[in-house]
This record gives C-alpha cells, sequence and structure tokens, in this order.
C-alpha cells in the first residue's frame, strides 16, 4: 500500500462505535446509525437539527444555535480529538498519517463575507431597477459560518473487508445478521465484477427479466472471468481521457480535469484542516457498511466521469434502487487517500442530508475490490434523457413544478452551506410521482466567510456563470443561481441557452445575447482576470427575443413575470443575481397557470 494510502480493511471495533456513540444496544450489523434511525441521513438530520422541518431554514441564528447545541452535546462525549469543518470525513489510522507528508483533505472553515445584497434587475438592461427590499440588518450583521454540525460526524460508515463479506468477517457476520442472511458472493461471477453491461449500455426487457429470475446462475455464465478486469477497465477510462487533453469530455461539452480539483485542494490546504486533526473523531465512513451482493445488479443506466450508476435490485426487499459504483480513479487520490476526494464530498454531503428534493442515500455498501457504492433511491428519469426522448415540450405549469422543487433543494443546499457546483438538467432526477431530486454532489463543497479562492473548472461549461468563465476565484452560492437560470430557460425550449464550444465561445454566446456586461451593471468585472479579452460588441440585452410573451410558432413563451424571473436568475453581477430564496417567492408561481401538482404531473416511458 502506498503511504498515507487509507487502510479501508479495518474490521470494526463494534464495542468502540457503541461508545463513540452512545448505544445502549450494541450494533448489530450495518452502518452504524443508532437505535430507533432508519438510516444515516435521518440520524444525521435528528443530530444536526437539519430535518424537514428545517428545510427552508433561512435564519443564521438557528443555525448557529444548531452549532452550538451541537458543540454542547459534543462536550459531554468522551473526550475526542476536535475538528475544524470538513465536508468529508474519514478515519485514518494514525500510523498512516504520520507516514505521509501530504495528507491533507478539502474543506473550508470559510463563510459568506457578503451577505445577500438586494436584488435589482440588472444585466446588460442599463435602467436597473430596485425592486427587492432592503436585507434585514440582522442577516448582514450575522457572521455567516457553515455549521460545524454540518460537518462533523456526518458520512456513512464504509469500510471493505479482505474477506469478500463487506466490513465484517465471516464469523462476525455471521453473529451480527442471522446465519442465513447472507449468501457468500463469488466475485468472478457476479455481476458485480464487471463494469459491463451490455453493448448499448442497457439490457432487454427479457434480459431483465431473466436475470431477476434467480440471481448467480444467469450472471455467472455471462461473467465468467470478468471479474478481475474490472478495476483496470474503469481505471482506464480516465488514462484513456486524460492521454487525450488532460480532461475528461463529458456529455455537454465540458472538461473537468482532475488536477483542476488537485488545484482547488491545494488551495483549501493552506488554511483548512489537515487528515491528521480529522481523523481522531468523526465516524469511520467505511465501518460497518454491508455487501453490494446484498443486491442484484439489473443494468447500467449511466457512467460518467465519477461513477457508474447501475439500476438494482435488494435481494430481501425487493426493492428497486439505484447504486453508483464511485469511481477509483488512480493517481494521488488513490496512492494519498485511498480513495476518491470527489466520491468522499458527495457521499458525506448525501448521507448528511435530507430533503424532497435531494436524492437519498439509503446505504454504502462494498465489494472485495474495495469498491464503494452508494445506494440511492431510484429515479426513473433525469431531465436531459427526458428532454432529449420528448416529443413536446414542457408546459409552463409542469416547468413552474420543476422550477419550484429545483429552487427548494437548491435553498436548502445553500441555508445549509452546501455549493452544488454542477447544477444541470442531467443532475435533476424526476420519478414517477412526479418529484424531482438534485442529484451529484461530487463536485459539491461548503462554503462560508470570508470567501475563498476555489478553483473556477467547476459547473458544466453550458451551465457556467461568468464570473467563473471570467476567472474569478472566489464565488459563492450565485453560481449554482446561474445554472438554475440556464436550467429553466432550457426546460421551457428543450434546448440548453447557451451552448458554447469552449469557455471563450460560452463567454460569447452569453454576450451575444446578453449584451457585454461593463463596470455599471456589474462593478469588478473589468478586474476579472478574462475581462480584458475582445469580445462581442453586442451591446443590449436581447433574452427577451428567445423567449416572447406570444408566439405563433409554437416556440417557448414566457409572461412577463416568468421572463422577470429568468433575468434576474440570468443577471450578471453575482451580487444582484436573485437568491433560491426570492425567486421562490416570486410572482410567476403566483400567476395563472399555477405550478401543476405533483399527483397531475405527466408520466414518461421508461428509460430502460
Ligand atoms: N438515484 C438515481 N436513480 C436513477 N438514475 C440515477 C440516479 N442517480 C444518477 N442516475 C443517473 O446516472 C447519471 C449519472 O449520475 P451522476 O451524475 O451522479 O454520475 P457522475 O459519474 O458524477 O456523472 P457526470 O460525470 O455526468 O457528472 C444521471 O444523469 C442519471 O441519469
Amino acid at each position: 500500500m502506498a503511504a498515507g494510502r487509507v487502510d479501508v480493511r479495518r474490521r470494526i471495533d463494534v464495542e468502540k462505535v457503541n461508545r463513540e456513540y452512545g448505544h445502549t444496544n450494541p450494533v448489530k450489523n450495518v452502518c452504524n446509525y443508532p437505535p430507533n434511525s432508519k438510516n444515516s441521513a435521518s440520524f444525521h438530520k435528528s443530530k444536526l437539527g437539519l430535518g424537514p422541518k428545517r428545510c427552508g431554514l433561512d435564519n443564521v441564528a438557528r443555525v448557529k444555535n444548531d452549532v452550538r447545541s451541537m458543540l454542547d452535546n459534543e462536550a459531554k462525549q468522551p473526550p475526542q480529538k476536535k475538528r475544524k469543518f470538513s465536508p468529508i470525513v474519514w478515519d485514518l489510522e494514525n500510523k498512516e498519517l504520520s507516514s505521509s507528508s501530504k495528507t491533507r483533505v478539502i474543506a473550508t472553515t470559510t463563510s459568506l463575507s457578503s451577505p445577500p445584497s438586494p436584488v435589482k434587475l440588472s444585466n446588460s438592461d442599463s435602467n436597473q431597477v430596485d425592486k427587492q427590499p432592503p436585507v434585514s440588518a440582522d442577516l448582514i450583521k450575522e457572521e455567516r459560518s457553515p455549521p460545524e454540525s454540518l460537518v462533523s460526524n456526518s458520512g456513512a460508515a464504509l469500510s471493505p473487508s479482505p474477506s469478500g463479506q463487506g466490513c465484517q468477517d465471516d464469523e462476525q457476520e455471521k453473529d451480527l445478521m442471522g446465519k442465513d442472511s447472507f449468501q457468500t458472493p463469488n466475485l468472478f461471477t457476479s455481476r458485480w465484477a464487471s463494469d459491463d453491461d451490455d453493448e448499448d449500455g442497457s439490457l432487454t426487457e427479457e434480459k431483465i427479466r431473466s436475470s431477476s429470475l434467480e440471481s448467480g446462475e444467469f450472471e455467472r455464465e455471462e461473467l465468467e472471468g470478468d471479474g478481475v478486469q474490472s478495476d483496470e477497465r474503469s481505471n482506464n477510462v480516465l488514462y484513456a481521457c486524460k492521454g487525450e487533453d488532460k480532461g475528461c469530455k463529458l456529455d455537454s461539452g465540458y472538461v473537468m480535469d482532475i488536477d483542476d480539483i488537485r488545484e482547488e485542494d491545494a488551495i483549501a490546504d493552506q488554511s483548512d484542516l489537515d487528515v491528521e486533526e480529522s481523523a481522531g473523531s468523526g465516524m469511520n465512513m467505511l465501518l460497518g457498511c454491508r455487501s453490494v451482493f446484498e443486491y442484484e445488479r439489473l443494468n447500467k443506466i449511466s457512467e460518467g466521469t465519477y461513477g457508474i450508476v447501475y439500476r438494482a435490485k435488494d435481494k430481501k426487499t425487493g426493492e428497486i434502487v439505484a447504486l453508483k459504483k464511485e469511481k477509483i480513479l488512480g493517481g494521488r487520490d488513490l496512492e494519498e487517500y485511498g480513495f476518491p476526494v470527489t466520491s468522499l464530498r458527495e457521499i458525506n454531503i448525501l448521507a448528511s442530508f435530507l430533503h424532497p428534493s435531494i436524492v437519498k442515500v439509503k446505504e454504502v455498501v462494498v465489494d472485495d475490490h474495495d469498491s464503494v457504492y452508494m445506494v440511492m433511491e431510484y429515479m426513473e428519469h433525469d431531465l436531459k434523457w427526458l428532454m432529449d426522448s420528448m416529443k413536446r415540450q414542457f408546459s409552463t405549469s409542469d416547468v413552474k413544478s420543476l422550477m419550484l422543487q429545483l429552487l427548494e433543494g437548491v435553498k436548502y443546499l445553500h441555508d445549509n452551506w452546501v455549493l452544488h457546483r454542477d447544477l444541470k438538467t442531467s443532475n435533476l432526477l424526476l420519478n414517477n410521482q412526479g418529484e424531482l431530486k438534485i442529484c451529484d454532489f461530487g463536485m459539491a463543497r461548503l462554503y462560508g466567510s470570508p470567501l475563498k479562492p476555489y478553483t473556477t473548472k467547476v459547473v458544466t461549461q453550458w451551465y457556467r456563470a461568468p464570473e467563473l468563465l471570467l476567472g474569478a476565484k472566489k464565488y459563492s452560492t450565485a453560481v449554482d443561481m446561474w445554472s438554475v437560470g440556464c436550467i429553466m430557460a432550457e426546460l421551457l425550449t428543450k434546448e440548453p441557452v447557451f451552448k458554447g464550444t469552449n469557455e471563450i465561445d460560452q463567454l460569447r454566446k452569453i454576450f451575444d445575447t446578453l449584451g457585454v456586461p461593463n463596470e455599471k451593471i456589474w462593478p469588478g468585472f473589468s478586474e476579472l482576470p478574462g475581462a480584458k479579452a475582445n469580445y462581442s460588441k453586442q451591446l443590449y440585452n436581447l433574452l427577451r427575443k428567445k423567449f416572447p410573451v406570444a408566439s405563433f410558432t409554437g416556440s417557448a413563451v414566457l409572461s412577463d413575470a416568468g421572463f422577470d424571473l429568468l433575468n434576474r436568475l440570468l443577471t450578471y453581477d453575482p451580487e444582484k443575481r436573485i437568491t433560491a430564496d426570492d425567486a421562490l417567492n416570486h410572482d410567476w408561481f403566483r400567476e395563472i397557470p399555477l405550478p401543476k401538482s405533483k399527483e397531475f404531473f405527466p408520466t414518461f416511458p421508461p428509460k430502460v
């Protein structure tokens, strides 16, 4: 094992877990939730006071109270090493820590220096009207900092063992789970041994049916001898990609270089916590989790940069779930951390959150190859796929319903100090109950005050805010709100609104539609690194042309109120861009046609 790598194959110290989490009953198995809690999310929510009732919380003082009570509670616990804020919780063995000189994880101790400003109608329109009430003095005075409660003790428990039985050795497993509750998996004959699926990435109805007949038999023939290559194959995806242009080209022309994340991590390293500080406390993310063999793999849904998503069935309950296999990309992440930072972020954040608009992580499971899988509620569609396959556009009331749910989710994230940083239609899932949920938190991170420099290579290019494209290193929640604006436009027309082929072209497309910004409408614009370049000379905001009040051609129409919301989302100056909270209260959602209720939302043919 390379120096500093996390040894995830530790056994659980059941007694320690019981001691740490104050269990009166011994931990039986699986993830270390306290008695009566159904899953880690509810555990963390109840512990952090961030449960559903707190959704929409915008009172910073209340958050601080949560932090205080959390800290008080912690003070009553046996002495532990204190951590600074970190979205990442893991467990390292101290001896390994000392052997690595560079074992630091990204984190931020920051909070927002400038509170949300009054929102003005802006963009390249020269006549800006201040239509919003001033921000309350209390809010401005309040020093905003991320609640420590959010970042401590979060994360599901993970810990693969070399035994192939998840995190326990055989005997312990039998004791904890009941003698016949666990079927010994054969890695080399299981569907989980291979990342491959059908050539077209999906199974036919017939194959899905036959694969569900009896797990094992069908797969055994299909995948004999395939397992050993699976990790190599998934690694090769990155290497092949990196060989080309140092980055991975994604669905919408977005190039994300793994080095960008590292660059960001290095920036964050300068003042944030190091692993050593985090190692002494927090949950072991790999502690006590079940094996992936509890699930029968059905078909591959998607393969992205950071993970492969499968549809799978819980062998015990028959429940259909989505399993995201976190890719171990090799390189520094693997050598120094033993696990990709992006995956740690995603698991840690998702396991901490519980909101109807955020995809629910049920548990984390492992296999014998040290692969980690996030088990999520299964959602039938993502909005990108849906719009690509739909013949008609969403109606205005459909779009309002989707936008409200999206804004609720974004508000929840921002209230809880998280920037998603990769909002796009393929990261918005929709189920047949008309529920929208945000997924893919690989790029998400905590934010706080004072603003810190982060990498600008976040957010898929078409949804990337102008401040990021122009190289601003300090940014905040407004980057997500720009993406929400792009998503609103796309939901109305079924087409991405700014479809640049590269970063320069992306800016050109934005400027061609909204006009070139200037110091008057965006103070500080001219100081941005990219502002000197010679872009378009187009001075006017032509957005209304793309979204007229009426149309005789069947193209998207937008009322004045709807256009006002879109314009406020696609406002150049991040300080003036509308917040999720204000957007939720926008008049557009109160005018006819009203948002469609979820029960009446149309259903669509399944993806598989
Ligand atoms: N819970 C889920 N239920 C159903 N499908 C899902 C679920 N989560 C993700 N997917 C599908 O998998 C796709 C990729 O998921 P995700 O974005 O989390 O992976 P990723 O590797 O980070 O992808 P990318 O590189 O595109 O960002 C989604 O667009 C969606 O189609």
